[in-house]
């Protein structure tokens, strides 16, 4: 039993107060963790690019004020009443994708979208319809289930998984999102249960996620892995993740007068790639990334976030001649499942972590992760939540 079980906890979390500002540094009580919830001290967070598309005020679901983050990891400070899947001093990685194992969608074996708190997530509250954050006399919402930007979070239980400590926090972090869902899109949701051995492969936007991706298909031993970004610098980063081939869709050089980055790129594959990713979050590339598919059995994927308002469209023909197009959060990794798997994985050599990390922060410097994810060179930030 630790020191400050049973009693709010005071301490530092960035708040966003309105959308399209600067996070404020504030001291914020932390609720004591009701039944069923995990009361985590949080060592470190990544940036994703869903927080900033959410403080930017363009995610459907974003109210204020609020805490952001869903890319932590830590150790549990306290339990609520009922909890038996962690314990106090475990370390854990939060996940914004929960896994009950008992809803309609964890037992159905077809998805990770788990449902039993997702309507309540998505309304910035916990389970029972509350927060656990209180700053200035006022509640704050909770975001993704997990709102890793404060020293001191409540999750549910199902929102997040215990990990060996002997993996350190510092990485395991970027497990909760970004890599897991990149490499999880390649090896688990593509086609029936991945990528297969010699397929062709097609990943556009070689940020975080794309480079997992990457990352995921090199393990599938994908006979040929182009990249496709508008970033050059992003050609050396693909190739040390394993790409095969870069294109970069601006450049004259590599995609010629009358033809488009689809056309060129059917005509490097011998009538199109067999899997196609969209890490971008543009519709366009979208659209692009499905009409690169061969014909009969290509299949796109879609991970990127698209900003609130944004339809894909494409010609039904595209689909009509066998070109499928779908997508996945998460990467379709079942949480609390597989997690240990990765951490596994990451801490026998055979899944890339640290070569992710470009950037670090303190707390106090959290507004600059967001300025240094707008640099080309940033893949990602992890931000030291112990110090301020
Ligand atoms: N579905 C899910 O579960 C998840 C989705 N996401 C989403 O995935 C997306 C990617 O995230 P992340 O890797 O962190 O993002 P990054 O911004 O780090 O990477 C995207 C890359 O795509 C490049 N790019 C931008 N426009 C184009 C274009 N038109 N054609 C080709 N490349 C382009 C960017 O270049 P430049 O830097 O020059 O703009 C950048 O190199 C985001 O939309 C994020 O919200 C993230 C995590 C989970
Ligand atoms: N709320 C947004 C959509 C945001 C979104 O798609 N989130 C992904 C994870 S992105 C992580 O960085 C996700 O998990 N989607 C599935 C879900 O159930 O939210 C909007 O409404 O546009
Ligand atoms: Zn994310
Ligand atoms: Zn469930």
């Amino acid at each position: 039993m630790s020191d400050t079980a049973g009693k709010p906890i005071t301490c530092k979390a960035a708040v966003a107060w309105e959308a399209g500002k600067d996070l404020v540094i504030e001291d914020v009580e932390v609720g004591v963790p009701q039944a069923g919830e995990v009361r985590i001290k949080i060592d470190y967070t990544g940036v994703c690019h869903t927080d900033a598309y959410m403080l930017s005020g363009k995610d459907p679901e974003g109210a204020f004020p609020v805490i952001a983050g869903h890319e932590g990891a830590g150790i549990v400070e306290s339990v609520g009443e009922g909890v038996t899947s962690v314990a106090v001093g475990d370390t854990v990685v939060a996940l914004y994708t929960p896994e009950c194992k008992e809803c309609k969608f964890c037992k159905s074996g077809k998805t990770n979208l788990c449902g039993k708190i997702r309507a309540t997530q998505g309304k910035g509250v916990m389970p029972d319809g509350t927060s656990r954050f209180k700053c200035k006399g006022k509640d704050l919402l909770h975001f993704m289930g997990t709102s890793t930007f404060s020293q001191y979070t409540v999750v549910a239980d199902i929102s997040c998984v215990k990990v060996t400590d002997k993996a350190p926090t510092d990485r395991t972090c970027l497990l909760g999102c970004g890599i897991t869902t990149g490499y999880g899109a390649a090896v688990i949701s593509a086609g029936n249960g991945g990528i297969e051995e010699g397929a062709t492969v097609a990943v556009f936007g070689a940020g975080c996620v794309g480079l997992s991706v990457i990352q995921g298909a090199v393990a599938r031993k994908a006979s040929k892995i182009i990249v496709v970004d508008v970033n050059d610098s992003k050609k050396e980063w693909s190739f040390k993740f394993g790409a095969t081939d870069f294109v970069n869709p601006t450049s004259k050089t590599d995609v010629k007068e009358g033809e488009t980055i689809q056309s060129k790129l059917v005509e490097m594959t011998d009538g199109g790639l067999d899997y196609t990713f969209d890490c971008t979050g543009n519709v366009n590339v979208m659209r692009s990334a499905l009409e690169a598919c061969h014909k009969g059995w290509g299949e796109s994927i879609i991970i990127g976030v698209a900003a609130a308002g944004q339809e894909i469209s494409t010609r039904p023909f595209q689909l009509v001649t066998g070109r499928r197009w779908k997508g996945c959060a998460f990467g379709g990794v079942k949480g609390r499942t597989q997690m240990g798997g990765l951490v596994d994985d990451y801490m026998n050599g055979k899944l890339k972590v640290d070569e992710f990390i470009t950037h670090r922060q303190n707390l106090g410097g959290i507004n600059q992760a967001f300025h240094d994810m707008h640099d080309g060179d940033c893949i990602r930030c992890v931000v030291d939540m112990k110090k301020v």
